[in-house]
Order: C-alpha cells, then structure tokens, then sequence
C-alpha cells in the first residue's frame, strides 16, 4: 500500500512516519514539499503520488494565534483536509485525519461521545471541525480520530513547556479547572497503525454506520494542574506548583472546562489504550 503522510515534522506525524512503516510505502511530506495553505500544491502533490491511502496530522495548532490568524487556520484544518478528500476519493483512496477535543464546549462534565453535540469554543476548534464535517460529506472513505493534549518528547507540547518552565522558575501557576485526557503522540501513532493492520488484515471496511469517527485518548482524566503535578513527579523535578483558576491566566482563545472523550466506541471495535498517566510513565522513561 503506498501511504502519503503529511506535517511529518508534527507530533504525531513523527511518530507516524515510523508507526506505519510495516503497512507499505511511507511517502512522508513536510511544508516545503506540500503546504497546506496552498491549495493547488496540495492537488498536485496527490496526484503526482497517487496514494492508496492519505494519512493527515498536518495542522493549525497554534490555539491562541488562530483567533487573529483566522483565514489561514481555516485553509489549514477545513479546506485543505476538504480537497485531500476530494482527491483521494477520485484516487479511489482512503483518508486518516486527526480532530480536536476542541470541537466541544465542555460545558458538560461527563465524557463526550462521538456523536454528542459540538460547540467550539475558539476558532481553532471550529476551523477542525469543518475539516471533520468536509471529510464526512466527501463520500471518501475514511476514519477520523478524534484526541487531546498531545505531548510527547519533541515538539511544541505542554508537557516540554513544563519542563522548561520548572528549570526556570520557582513556581509554576498552572490552571486546575480544565478537565481532559493528556494523549502521548505515539500511542497515537501506534494505534492508528494497529487500526489500520487490524482493518487490512480483517478485509473490512475502515468506515461503518457510525461514520468513521472514533474518539483515540487516554483513558481517566486530569487537569493541566494535575498533568503538571504528574510531569514533576515522573521526572523528579522540585517544584512549587500553584493551582490557579481560568480566570487567573487570561488568553486571547477560551478553553473547554472538561473536554474529556468518552473512547468506548474506540474500545469495542479496536483497542483499549493506557491510562494517562501509565502512558506518561512510559513517555518520560
Ligand atoms: N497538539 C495537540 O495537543 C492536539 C492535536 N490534535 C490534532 O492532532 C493532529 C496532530 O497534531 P500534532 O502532531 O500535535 O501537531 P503539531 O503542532 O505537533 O504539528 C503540526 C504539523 O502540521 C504541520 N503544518 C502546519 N502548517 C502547515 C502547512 N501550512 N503546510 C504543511 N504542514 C503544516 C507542521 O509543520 P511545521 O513543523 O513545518 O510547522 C507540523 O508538521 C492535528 O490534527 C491536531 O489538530 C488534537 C488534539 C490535541
Ligand atoms: C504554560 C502555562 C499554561 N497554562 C494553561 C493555559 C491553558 O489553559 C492550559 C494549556 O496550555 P496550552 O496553551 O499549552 O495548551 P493548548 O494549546 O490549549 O492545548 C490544546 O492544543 C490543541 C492543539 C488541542 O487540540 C487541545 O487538545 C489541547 O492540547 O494550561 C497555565 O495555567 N500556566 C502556564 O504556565
């Protein structure tokens, strides 16, 4: 099977490029090869390839820029991902995207499903979930994971910037009233591989009647507080950790208060992934 991957300098990409080497040819291309932000690139590329499948972390992510950057945050994670569908689907090709916990409001406090309603709070969340809604109404085939607070050890990443903030300051101030699922990008990667095997090897059809959609996250939850109080004690750093509200750390783009995915659907089909902290124990050893 020949894969075309993009943003392999991302996370997740990184992680990809390696995790899907056993399922066939890795074509992996970074922004220099294919830009996101153009469109037509992005249509040459594909067809000069001509995968048999496109697998895209590439994206926007910077949550806080997108709310004045906002045309090129929607190129990004809703057009771009909405002309890799077109394409693949005249390619006869199949699409593996990755969306946000983001699409949520997280004005309730139980796990969110696939299928329960959205309501962005930012624009990054709503400029990936027109990429989701692009996807679903292309008729591609196709799977949509869903994740949350993705770290790992390289990358831009919440848990590097606590590390780094730790050597450097006394304290830390870290907002305790948001509630979610720290993911590492290569349980991420890891599981998308084994999905894909798992699809190949069963002869089915990667999409079904729920549409493709599946939510891919740790299992339990935190808040950035508690992520940040795990991240001191798996490293062994000592820190003075202060938990503070929303309020207290203004942003230019709201957070979710609980943006927790419910992942059942992931499990009774696919896999069971770790809690998060056992995946951060894992990460950081
Ligand atoms: N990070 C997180 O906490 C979460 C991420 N997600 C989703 O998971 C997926 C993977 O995210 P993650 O790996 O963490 O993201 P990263 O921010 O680590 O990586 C983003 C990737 O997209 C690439 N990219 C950005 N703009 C362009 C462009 N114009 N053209 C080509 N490539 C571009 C980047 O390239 P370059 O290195 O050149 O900038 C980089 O390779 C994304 O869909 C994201 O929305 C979901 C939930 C949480
Ligand atoms: C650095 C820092 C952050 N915070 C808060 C700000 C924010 O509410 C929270 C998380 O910080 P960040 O801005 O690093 O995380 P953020 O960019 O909001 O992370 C999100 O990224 C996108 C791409 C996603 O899809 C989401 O799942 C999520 O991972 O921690 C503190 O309270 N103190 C601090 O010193």
């Amino acid at each position: 099977m020949k894969i075309l991957l993009t943003g392999s300098t991302g996370q997740v990409g990184y992680e990809l490029e390696r995790s899907l080497q056993g399922l066939g040819e890795v074509v992996a291309v970074d922004r220099t090869r294919m830009d996101l932000a153009d469109l037509d690139q992005v249509r040459d590329v594909i067809r000069a390839v001509r995968p048999q499948l496109i697998v895209n972390p590439a994206a926007y992510t910077a949550v806080d820029k997108a709310e004045s950057d906002t045309e090129l945050a929607y190129r990004i994670n809703a057009e771009a991902p909405a002309v890799m569908a077109a394409e693949a689907k005249a390619l006869g090709a199949a699409l593996v995207h990755y969306s946000t916990d983001y699409v949520f409001s997280g004005h309730e406090a139980q796990p969110r499903r696939e299928d329960d309603p959205v309501g962005p709070l930012n624009v990054y969340g709503a400029s990936k979930l027109e990429g989701e809604r692009a996807i679903a109404a292309s008729g591609v085939p196709h799977l949509i994971f869903r994740t949350s607070w993705v770290y790992g050890m390289r990358g831009k990443n919440f848990l590097l910037t606590v590390l780094r903030l730790a050597k450097e300051r006394e304290e830390l101030r870290i907002v305790d009233d948001q509630h979610g699922a720290p993911t590492w990008s290569r349980t991420i990667a890891d599981t998308t591989a084994l999905i894909l095997a798992q699809a190949r090897a069963g002869g089915q059809p990667w999409w079904d009647a729920n549409g493709g959609m599946y939510h891919l996250a740790s299992q339990g939850r935190t808040t950035w507080c508690g992520f940040t109080q795990a991240i001191l004690e798996e490293a062994g750093i000592a820190c003075r950790l202060v938990p503070i509200t929303t309020d207290q750390y203004p942003l230019p783009a709201p957070r979710p208060q609980f943006s927790a995915l419910d992942t059942s659907r992931l499990q009774e089909r696919f896999v069971l992934l770790p809690e998060w902290r056992e995946a951060l124990r894992l990460c950081l050893g």
